[in-house]
């Protein structure tokens, strides 16, 4: 499936007050986008807002499925889960299982074992399979968390703070899997504070609300 997000005066607000101004954009397949501001400007509320797990915004947030044979269908909420893998910042990595287990836990015991420790081997875990996360360092803990996007099948990835903690080698890797993911279809919509060297990466901005 083919999918795209088009905001229309998208605002979220955290306890009455709207943390950037009213945002309309359209995120298209095949694209890599960032979502930029500063500490506090209300990306990661956003990314939440995009994938149903933050309810207080106004504006509107349609997901369309843009298949060439389609006519641009809205999809329905309860579908928009089975199309999205969302990371948040935190990586939703269990201490107590190895990064195995967190794997098949985090894709719900649906993968086999093969193309996980593929994915492990992918993002440089080979050799830390069996040992529980919470002897990982924090680079290889997120590294855990990224081995999700390896055996995904999702059409959108929405991805909170990916890079953090993550080495150089490791940043480029991830930038190049982006870059071809999106050129296989996908629309990738991210945060980072760091450098992203994608040549046609679209940054989104978001404005701080005026003072009265
Ligand atoms: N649960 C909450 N209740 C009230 N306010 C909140 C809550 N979560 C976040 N906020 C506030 O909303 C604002 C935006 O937070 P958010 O985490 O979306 O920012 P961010 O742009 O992702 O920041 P950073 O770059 O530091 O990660 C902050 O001022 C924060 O204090």
């Amino acid at each position: 499936m083919s999918i795209s997000i088009h905001l229309q005066e998208l605002s979220c607000s955290h306890d009455d007050v709207a943390l950037f101004q009213p945002l309309t954009h359209h995120f298209a397949p095949c694209a890599v986008y960032r979502i930029a501001g500063d500490n506090g400007a209300g990306k990661t509320t956003l990314l939440r807002s995009l994938a149903g797990l933050f309810q207080g915004t106004s504006g509107t947030i349609e997901w369309l499925n843009t298949q060439p044979s389609s006519s641009a269908a809205k999809l329905p909420q309860a579908e928009r889960r089975a199309n999205l893998l969302y990371i948040g910042h935190k990586g939703g990595i269990k201490l107590g299982l190895t990064p195995l287990e967190n794997l098949r836990w985090l894709t719900e015991y649906q993968i086999a074992d093969k193309p996980l420790l593929d994915a492990l081997d992918r993002v440089g875990l080979y050799g830390y399979e069996f040992v529980p996360a919470a002897k990982l360092s924090a680079g290889q803990k997120r590294r855990v968390a990224l081995a999700r996007l390896y055996v995904s099948q999702h059409p959108v990835w929405i991805l909170d703070e990916p890079l953090t903690a993550l080495d150089k080698a490791a940043v480029e890797s991830l930038t190049d899997f982006f870059r071809q993911e999106a050129e296989r279809g996908r629309l990738v919509i991210l945060t980072t504070h760091q450098s992203l060297p994608i040549d046609d990466l679209v940054t989104v901005k978001l404005e701080h609300v005026p003072c009265d």
